[in-house]
């Protein structure tokens, strides 16, 4: 049995949150928060699982009598979702948790299923110091990684790879995700703050926002610091807009979602050239995306189509692909996979998981990756790998 039903403003979202296995989709004050687990799925590896999420949400969203006065996305029982980057890889999940509390467009609802408990919020508690150590590669080895990319992509065997790297912490306590996710907001209100079965972080790319018929995606790809004065930003901004390396590397990634959205859409519209998206540690060439889908294809189906995007894998898919799994030495986990929700009537919301860390306890997994061309410098796309992977740092340290 699940209920919705209109609440009050519930002010802070996260502020609701238990401590244990907190689930997160928040932008700009706006989104869903869940706690406790109504239903749970690993969703088997293989080309198949994304039909097999959405059989087993048919099976278990449908099931449920459901009794909802607000009628919108995301009331209803909903799923958070993550999934792995690979295909092949385990880990990916599907959660509906007892209680989901949301905030859209001024209005507010709290869905429960069956008699969900209430849950005590606990002050939020600081992880103490942070210890980092390499993950799978050295800095040094992961920019020969690159170099070996750089050496295939002028061989002709390629035209563009997104090579990542991971980052090993160790708290002095047990983690706290709410505080993260807390930090999170604060300093990325443009992004997309994320928490799913420990999968935590603040990802400004979205994969697809899936509303009745239409959709709406942005595309990422091509980054530069940010300056260190006005000028000197506007000036890096305005090199990111003219580079030649950065919109080859764009229009890789463009091509690649225009490719997907095609056949399921009516209309698409993409613009002709990107702009810039600005966040507190880097700059980005971005593409608004929108759309009208030709038939009923759920958010998942969308999601099933655009993964991955030429921005976290590379062009073409299939040779990026097997060069990541060939170069990196690591398993992306969820990283750069899909995460996001998905309702009963398959309205959603998913990003690409980006700028995150896997949370165990007192560990933490960091990751982040470069787009790299024929042309890329390994010092320089080190450096860049580094600036994303500060917004987890952030996070833990504050
Ligand atoms: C791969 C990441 O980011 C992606 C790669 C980008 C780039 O190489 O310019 C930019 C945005 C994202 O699409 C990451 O943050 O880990």
């Amino acid at each position: 049995m699940v209920r919705t039903v209109p609440v009050a403003d519930p002010g802070d979202l996260l502020a609701r949150l238990p401590e244990r296995a907190p689930y997160a989709w928040v932008r700009h004050g706006e989104g869903l928060v869940g706690w406790g687990e109504a239903a749970r799925t690993t969703v088997p590896p293989g080309p198949g699982r994304f039909a097999w999420a959405r059989e087993w949400l048919a099976q278990v969203l449908g099931e449920a009598h459901t009794d909802d006065s607000v009628h919108r996305p995301g009331s209803g029982p909903v799923a958070f979702g993550s999934f792995t980057f690979d295909p092949d890889s385990p880990g990916s999940v599907l959660v509906v948790p007892k209680a989901v509390l949301a905030r859209r467009d001024g209005r507010a609802w709290l869905t429960t299923v069956g008699d969900a408990p209430m849950e005590v919020v606990t002050p939020l508690r600081d992880p103490g110091a942070i210890l980092y150590g390499d993950g799978s590669l050295t800095a040094p080895e992961w920019q020969h990684a690159v170099a070996r990319a750089v050496d295939r992509i002028n061989d002709g065997e390629l035209e563009k790879v997104v090579l990542a790297r991971d980052l090993n912490a160790l708290a002095e306590h047990r983690i706290d995700v709410r505080l993260l996710l807390t930090r999170l907001v604060r300093r990325y209100p443009e992004c997309y703050t994320f928490s799913c079965a420990g999968l935590v972080g603040a990802t400004p790319e979205l994969l697809v926002r899936h509303t009745g018929e239409a959709i709406e995606s942005l595309i990422l790809a091509g980054t530069i610091a940010r300056g260190g004065s006005p000028e000197d930003d506007a000036r890096r901004g305005a090199a990111l807009l003219a580079s030649e390396k950065d919109r080859h590397e764009h229009h890789c990634a463009v091509e690649s979602v225009r490719d997907a959205l095609a056949p399921l859409c009516k209309d698409l519209t993409i613009p002709d050239s990107p702009e810039l998206l600005k966040l507190s540690n880097v700059q980005h060439l971005a593409s608004p995306v929108s759309g009208r889908l030709s038939d009923g294809a759920s958010v998942l189906d969308v999601v099933a189509a655009l993964h991955p995007t030429a921005a976290v894998g590379g062009t073409p898919t299939g040779s990026a692909v097997s060069l990541i799994r060939e170069l990196e030495g690591m398993d992306r986990a969820g990283y750069s996979g899909p995460v996001g929700w998905i309702d009963a009537h398959g309205d959603g919301e998913w990003g690409i998981a980006l700028r995150c860390g896997q949370i165990e306890g007192s560990r933490a997994r960091l990751f982040a990756g470069c787009g790299i061309m024929g042309n890329s410098r390994p010092a320089a796309e080190l450096a860049e790998a580094q600036a994303k992977l500060r917004v987890m740092q952030y996070a833990l340290e504050g």
